[in-house]
């Protein structure tokens, strides 16, 4: 009996040959993607300003066989954003995918916020996120194609205590719009948002005094969509904004409320822990002794709680620490 494999798009090798921006890739929900793309065949390019992240970051991955280099970018600076875009397509020759995750905000009532406050995270997270998509493509992809996602941040009923930060990713949403229909055109650019709700990131570390209500998501359930919408599995998506937020937004306490039906008492969703979770029971190999603790969360004490719950939560336990999973 002759076999037919079914030849799925999901291989190790799915981004073989790709060569793929990150920025603030040296932290948090871009740290995490870029070990997805690198464990996934890509050549990663991590961007931000400060570099020791950055370093730290490519060495963990490197130590696990994957490709991983650093650049310095202010995102905000549309001069830099050209610089590392053209720094990237002279060495490798191309720039097949670009994610925008670089962003970020303080929180502050819209009665307190000042016009240059609201400007700089306007400037930061929208124009920051235009920078480099017409850096991208005016140096490589406009010509060769390529696929772009924008991290923003769930916005969808309005961000109470974050004005600027909603009207940025919102601008960011539609621009994702707008740039899939007028790009497209061009050798198929593809480009798509990810708006993470609550994520349990070393960037809630400006938001120390927070204590967590709702079942938050991972670094790596931000990741993996992340990296799904830069993949051939979506090659027929573009100009989507996909929500990874438990469905936290479209309750009526939302993402920033109190207790809602995710709470990480009763959730029932088992959480994606991703290359964190992979590093578990490695074993200390000779090479990696001494290097960063990858499974680590740099996160206020209470993420930090969460967090290790829900890893008993995937080896078998339940979210609430009791029993098994029901799923
Ligand atoms: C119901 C309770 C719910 C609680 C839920 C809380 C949790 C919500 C979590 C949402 C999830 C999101 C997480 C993340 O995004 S993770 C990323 C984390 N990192 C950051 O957010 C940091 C990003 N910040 C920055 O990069 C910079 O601070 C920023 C770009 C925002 C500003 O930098 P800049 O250098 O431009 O700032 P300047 O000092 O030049 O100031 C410019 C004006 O902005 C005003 N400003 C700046 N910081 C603050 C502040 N912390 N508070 C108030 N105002 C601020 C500053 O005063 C300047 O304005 P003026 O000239 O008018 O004074
Ligand atoms: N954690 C959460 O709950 C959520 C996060 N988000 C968004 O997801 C994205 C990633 O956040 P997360 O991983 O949580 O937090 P992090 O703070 O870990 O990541 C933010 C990254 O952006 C980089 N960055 C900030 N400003 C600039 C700049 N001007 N130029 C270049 N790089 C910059 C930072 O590096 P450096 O300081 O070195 O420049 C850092 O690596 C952000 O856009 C964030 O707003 C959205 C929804 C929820």
């Amino acid at each position: 009996m002759s076999m037919i494999g079914y030849n799925s798009v999901f291989k190790k090798d799915l981004f073989k040959d790709q060569v793929i921006l990150v920025t603030g890739g040296g932290t948090g929900i871009g740290r995490c993607t870029a070990h997805e793309l690198a464990s996934l065949g890509a050549t990663v390019i991590i961007a931000a300003r400060k570099i020791d992240q950055l370093i730290n970051t490519a060495r963990e991955i490197e130590l696990l066989g994957g490709k991983c280099e650093t650049m310095a970018l202010n995102i905000r600076d549309p001069k830099q954003a050209v610089e590392v875009v053209q720094a990237i397509v002279a060495k490798h020759g191309k720039l097949t995918g670009l994610v925008n995750n670089a962003g970020g905000q303080f929180r502050s009532p819209a009665s307190k916020l000042s016009p240059n406050g609201f400007a700089a995270v306007v400037n930061l997270n929208l124009m920051g996120t235009f920078n480099l998509c017409k850096a991208a493509f005016d140096t490589y992809m406009g010509e060769h194609g390529g696929s772009i996602v924008n991290v923003t941040l769930d916005c969808r009923n309005g961000i109470p205590g974050m004005l600027h930060s909603g009207a940025a990713r919102a601008g960011v949403i539609n621009m994702t719009k707008t740039l899939a229909i007028e790009w497209g055109p061009f050798n198929g650019i593809r480009i798509n948002c990810v708006s993470p709700g609550m994520m349990m990131t070393s960037g809630l570390k400006t938001y120390p005094e927070h204590n967590p209500s709702s079942r938050m998501g991972t670094e790596s359930e931000a990741a993996a969509a992340v990296v799904f919408l830069l993949s051939p599995a979506a090659s027929y998506i573009t100009g989507i904004n996909l929500p990874v937020d438990g469905a936290s937004s479209l309750t009526c306490a939302g993402t920033y409320g109190t207790e809602t039906l995710f709470n990480p008492k009763t959730s029932l969703m088992k959480p994606y822990i991703g290359w964190l979770q992979q590093q578990e029971g490695g074993g200390e190999e000779e090479e990696t002794k001494g290097q960063p603790a990858v499974k680590e969360l740099d996160a206020p004490e209470p993420i930090i709680h969460l967090y290790e719950r829900y890893k008993g939560f995937v080896n078998g336990g339940s979210a609430n620490g009791g029993g098994g999973s029901k799923l």
